[in-house]
């Protein structure tokens, strides 16, 4: 299906900055954010919830077929700290968000992680690994990474984003199923 808005993925470690991307980037761009840590909640696509982790335990089968309805229609930005799972036919950019890891770990802090969980995502950013995974899930020419450590980064980057949609935009105006 060929879409008239493309689709973006804001992934990355929590904490790096998703949503705050993916609220101004909505609001400048009219695409819709889905968040889908709301979305697994709100829809029950999940397998219940994991105290230790304090997470729902995500059932990915579920998951996609509740977007698949909307989502290869084009004009979504995709929330997720998990990019893999997406099929590549319905995601056209991949935004992996970093930060440094002192900031990281202070705004999990603010938020009073559990501390297994605030190493384990510090590790995570530490050993890129959300970024290796967005490079092994999808073409190397459409994942780009982008720090995510001031907010002047934050709008930066959104600028950024905006600018490749009105590119994308172009490049595929006129163009049929
Ligand atoms: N570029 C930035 N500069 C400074 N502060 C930021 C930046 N990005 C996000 N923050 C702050 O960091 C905190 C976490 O941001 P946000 O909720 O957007 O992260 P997230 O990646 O969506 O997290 P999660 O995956 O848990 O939803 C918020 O308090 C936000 O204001």
């Amino acid at each position: 299906m060929s879409r008239t808005q493309p689709n973006i993925i804001i992934t990355g470690t929590p904490g790096v900055g998703k949503t705050s991307h993916c609220e101004l980037l909505a609001t400048n761009t009219g695409l819709k954010h889905l968040s889908i840590n709301q979305i697994v909640k709100d829809r029950g696509c999940h397998d219940g919830w994991d105290a230790e982790y304090k997470s729902w335990i995500v059932d990915e089968d579920k998951l996609l077929d509740s977007l698949e309805a909307e989502v290869p229609t084009g004009g979504y930005i995709l929330d997720w700290h998990a990019c893999d799972l997406f099929p590549e036919s319905w995601i056209d950019l991949v935004v992996v968000l970093r930060t440094e890891s002192t900031k990281l770990y202070d705004r999990l802090k603010a938020r009073n992680y559990p501390e297994k969980k605030l190493q384990e995502n510090l590790d995570s950013e530490i050993m890129q690994v959300l970024l290796e995974e967005a490079r092994e899930g999808f073409d190397a020419e459409i994942v780009v990474q982008l720090r995510s450590d001031e907010v002047s980064d934050l709008e930066g980057n959104v600028e950024r984003i905006e600018a490749w949609i009105e590119n994308w935009k172009k490049d595929n105006s006129g163009k049929e199923d």
